[in-house]
């Protein structure tokens, strides 16, 4: 595949021959291995693969909160080795929003100052309207006085949401967003990343284990070894549990078992 060279208005983000080494020496671990791939406006993508094959690296370079080794990653048409670390926190805090397995909730704050939270760091005036819609759409107006340890998990996963949205940004990166949720809440929380790419037009690019997580997506594309083996447009939670079976099978052939 050639590389790719640049962003454009429809690119949510691109990465040009990515790649990602921890360590050096003998003890290196090649985590990405050259990877070029283009996320469009307005889609939703899962990020499948066995465990340790690249997909949590994938989402820390691409998202900007880790440098890769070599290779470019864009962010619309902005290249982000261009930029300083200063300017580089500024575009992920207004641009980028991210959703953890863990929800990352601070505690002493209420839902209201946790969804809040990115629009203080970041000394951006509110846009009362957008933030009205997110916490409507996310079903928490009746919850916004309580703190998160008083939620279940599904509400608290949806205020990690709405606060992802309060920027308005134009990419949310998720890492296992359902992967502590149960089957019925991970459901809700799925239907509401779904929403967000066809009511907003905003993108979503989710890194998960699951099949079924993974069928909300237009797109589901599988990682070994720190490269793309699969690219797959709405292949349903079936076909994609396949794919995953066949990967594994092949990597127990390829270490002898
Ligand atoms: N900080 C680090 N230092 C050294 N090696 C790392 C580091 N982070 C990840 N790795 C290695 O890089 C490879 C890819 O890891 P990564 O976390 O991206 O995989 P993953 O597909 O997200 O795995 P999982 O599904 O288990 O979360 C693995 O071999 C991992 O051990």
């Amino acid at each position: 595949m050639p590389a790719i060279v640049g962003g454009s208005a429809e690119t949510a983000v691109r990465v040009g021959q990515l790649t990602r080494v921890y360590g050096t020496g003998p003890q290196a671990v090649t985590a990405l291995a050259g990877i070029d791939v283009e996320f469009h406006c307005g889609t939703f993508t899962a990020v499948m693969g066995p465990s340790g094959s690249g997909k949590s690296t994938l989402l820390q370079t691409a998202a900007g909160l880790d440098r890769p080794t070599s290779g470019q990653v864009w962010i619309g048409d902005q290249e982000l080795s261009r930029l300083s670390e200063t300017k580089l926190t500024k575009l992920r805090r207004s641009r980028i929003g991210f959703v953890f397995q863990a929800f990352n909730l601070i505690g002493a704050l209420t839902v209201e100052e946790n969804i809040h939270l990115p629009l203080r760091l970041s000394g951006a005036r509110p846009d009362p309207d957008w933030l009205g819609q997110v916490i409507d759409r996310v079903g928490l107006t009746d919850r916004l006085h309580h703190r998160p340890a008083e939620l279940s998990g599904g509400q608290q996963q949806r205020v990690a949401i709405a606060r992802a949205l309060a920027m308005r940004p134009e990419v949310i990166f998720c890492d296992e967003p359902t992967g502590a949720l149960d089957t019925q809440t991970a459901a809700e929380v799925l239907a509401l990343l779904r929403s967000v790419v066809d009511q907003t037009r905003q993108t979503v690019i989710m890194v998960t284990h699951d099949p079924v997580a993974a069928s909300y997506a237009d797109r589901v594309m599988v990682l070994a070894d720190g490269r793309i083996v699969q690219d797959m447009p709405q292949p349903g939670a079936e076909r994609i549990a396949e794919h995953l079976a066949l990967l594994g099978r092949r990597q127990l052939v390829a270490q002898g078992s």
